[in-house]
């Protein structure tokens, strides 16, 4: 079934998650709604009737029933009768009430249950389509919105729809029960006039429970904002706190964190106060109507069990309303957090996966850009008319000042976007009608800000090519130079290295990172600024590996540094989006005067490293 999107109607919606998560816990909610009903049974009606026909026999105001006497005297002499009538009196109560905690447990336990594995999966597939997602999905979140969705969010909707479980069921059942009684006690005792009030009374709180409900929606809403604005702001800040330290932002960083604390916080008072305010006014309504029931019931010979019993039904009538009333207002809330979860789900992949994805089979690695146009934003063109072709097996260095489209080609090539016009090539075929693991196959990628994980450098060089043996990680890692800093700490390859990769250098990263590449082995390489953050003699000994995995395999380089540059076999030269020149080291140095001013920078920087 499709995903509707927050905007569709509520009927919509609620079939979505029906077809799509709760329908396949059916039966363990069937068996919650049948326990369910035991217990409102038993409640609703049991209790009241205990109240107006056993009580009364025990205290012999009315005879035992002729059915239930023959009974006993079948068993017991006339005499023991009031003691055997009082001990199975006695005996019903906790019987009642025993019948009815078990089966409003068994209710919860279901229900539970069921919610519990609903939620995980609808987890799952949030943080699955987070995956699927395209970058350009990212970049328009801050990232602690998508993480308090994923977290936060979720976890709301969990209890939300617990609540809403736990008595969607029980709390109508009970109400249907208590009703019943109260309309077949009141036409017996001729009331129905209190009848009659109660009802106004019970219809009197339905505007008040949805003018709650609507004023706890927008404090939600509130809080719920607060709160991803809360862990954007943990997120950035424990991740850049170097930074935060560098430039004394600390006091800064405190203030912002205190004013989005206060706004949440306040938001979520209003919203408790709300949500409690809702009890005592139906408390108040109900004693209000209890009062009428007991002026009416005295003013017209009502006895004393008549009345305690429609009391006990009046009791079991706005509980359940009120309680109900919590529902209404939990469920509206929940609706409010499936659309924050369904925008996730909802959201238009930019990218998509093709319906009938050509294979690429052992791919050589030819590329091709034909006239490709690209804007990340419309009217705001990055790439212009970009025509290029790389043969298999070709070196190429992409050069040009900051901003002049040079990522942006290797995001094309990867498919992390589609291109506005033209196409882009692997091997002959358009990327858009490659699968997202084909096209991941064919190319590895060596970026400027390595991500590592926190686990040992053997797995995080294992990311390259999961079902790599020990050995092929080792070689992996051997040729990218990682065994001289595993060398140095007794863990070796072993040893676990933080989030972020805290404990390695920039350049340990970096190593690790090359490693992946060597391990994967695809026949595209993009190697991004791939040796920046090495020393001179670690970038001379990486640039030599890097030489020998480059060969065979169609490389693309995004250098800054000439060493990088000399290896290739071809320099494109950008500016302003467009290839602006194209040939060896030898013709742009006498042809590009673009390229030469970048080439003597890089020489006077780099003989000024060399100095130093
Ligand atoms: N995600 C994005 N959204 C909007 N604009 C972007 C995005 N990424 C890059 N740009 C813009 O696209 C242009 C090209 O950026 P790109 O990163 O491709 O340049 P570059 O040549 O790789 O630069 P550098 O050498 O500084 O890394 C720049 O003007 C940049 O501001």
């Amino acid at each position: 079934m499709q995903t509707p999107s927050p905007d569709a109607s509520t009927r919509e919606k609620l079939r979505f998650l029906w077809v799509s998560y709760i329908r396949q816990q059916k039966r363990t909610l069937l068996w919650a709604i049948f326990f369910g009903g035991i217990a409102a049974a038993t409640a609703g009606f049991g209790i009241p009737y205990m109240m107006e026909h056993v009580f009364p026999v025990v205290f012999g105001k009315d005879p035992l029933p002729e059915g239930v006497e023959a009974f006993l005297r079948q068993y017991f002499a006339s005499e023991d009768l009031p003691d055997v009538t009082l001990w199975a009196a006695a005996a019903m109560l906790p019987l009642v009430m025993m019948v009815r905690g078990m089966a409003a447990f068994m209710n919860v336990f279901l229900l539970s249950k069921a919610g519990l594995r609903i939620l995980e999966n609808l987890r799952l597939a949030v943080f699955s389509r987070l995956q699927e997602l395209p970058l350009a999905y990212h970049e328009r979140f801050k990232q602690g919105e998508l993480i308090s969705r994923v977290i936060h969010n979720t976890q709301f909707l969990q209890s939300g729809m617990l609540t809403i479980m736990n008595d969607v069921v029980i709390q109508p059942l009970t109400l249907v029960a208590a009703m019943t009684y109260l309309v077949v006690a009141a036409l017996n005792s001729e009331q129905v006039p209190v009848l009659l009030v109660n009802m106004v009374v019970a219809t009197l709180c339905i505007p008040i429970i949805k003018k709650v409900g609507s004023a706890m929606l927008k404090k939600m809403r509130d809080m719920m904002s607060g709160l991803g604005d809360i862990t954007a702001t943990v997120q950035e800040n424990l991740s850049a706190q170097r930074d935060v330290r560098a430039f004394n932002m600390e006091a800064q960083q405190e203030e912002t964190f205190l004013g989005q604390i206060r706004r949440m916080m306040t938001a979520l008072f209003r919203m408790t106060v709300c949500s409690q305010a809702l009890t005592p006014v139906i408390e108040i309504l109900s004693a209000v109507a209890l009062a009428y029931a007991l002026y009416m019931g005295c003013s017209h010979g009502l006895t004393l069990e008549q009345f305690t019993a429609i009391a006990l039904a009046l009791y079991y009538c706005y509980d359940p309303i009120k309680r109900l009333g919590t529902v209404h207002n939990q469920y509206k809330l929940t609706l409010t957090l499936v659309d924050s979860l369904l925008g996730v789900l909802s959201a238009k992949d930019e990218t998509p996966e093709p319906e009938r994805p050509v294979p690429l089979k052992h791919p050589r690695g030819e590329v091709r850009f034909e006239h490709v146009n690209f804007a990340y934003v419309a009217d705001n063109p990055v790439l212009r008319d970009v025509d290029v072709h790389v043969p298999a097996g070709q070196i190429v260095a992409l050069v040009g000042p900051s901003g002049s489209g040079k990522t942006t080609f290797i995001n094309l090539l990867c498919r992390f976007y589609d291109v506005v016009d033209g196409s882009v090539k692997i091997d002959g075929v358009d990327v858009r009608d490659v699968s997202r693991k084909d096209r991941t196959e064919a190319v590895g990628l060596v970026s400027q800000h390595p991500v590592m994980f926190h686990t040992t450098i053997k797995e995080n060089i294992r990311m390259g090519r999961q079902d790599a043996t020990d050995e092929e990680v080792f070689r992996a890692g051997a040729l990218a130079s990682v065994n001289e800093f595993t060398e140095q700490h007794a863990d070796g390859y072993e040893r676990e290295i933080g989030e972020g990769g805290e404990g390695l250098s920039g350049g340990q990263r970096q190593r690790v990172s090359i490693a992946r590449a060597f391990l994967k082995n695809a026949p595209i390489l993009i190697l991004d600024e791939a040796t920046a953050s090495l020393d001179m003699t670690s970038e001379a000994r990486i640039q030599a590996s890097l030489n020998e995995l480059a060969k065979g395999h169609t490389t693309f380089v995004i250098a800054h540094r000439f060493s990088t540059i000399r290896m290739a076999h071809r320099i494109l030269v950008f500016e302003s989006g467009r290839i602006v020149a194209d040939g060896s080291h030898e013709e742009l140095y006498a042809s590009s005067t673009l390229y030469r001013d970048l080439y003597d920078k890089q020489i006077m920087h780099a003989g000024k490293e060399a100095a130093v």
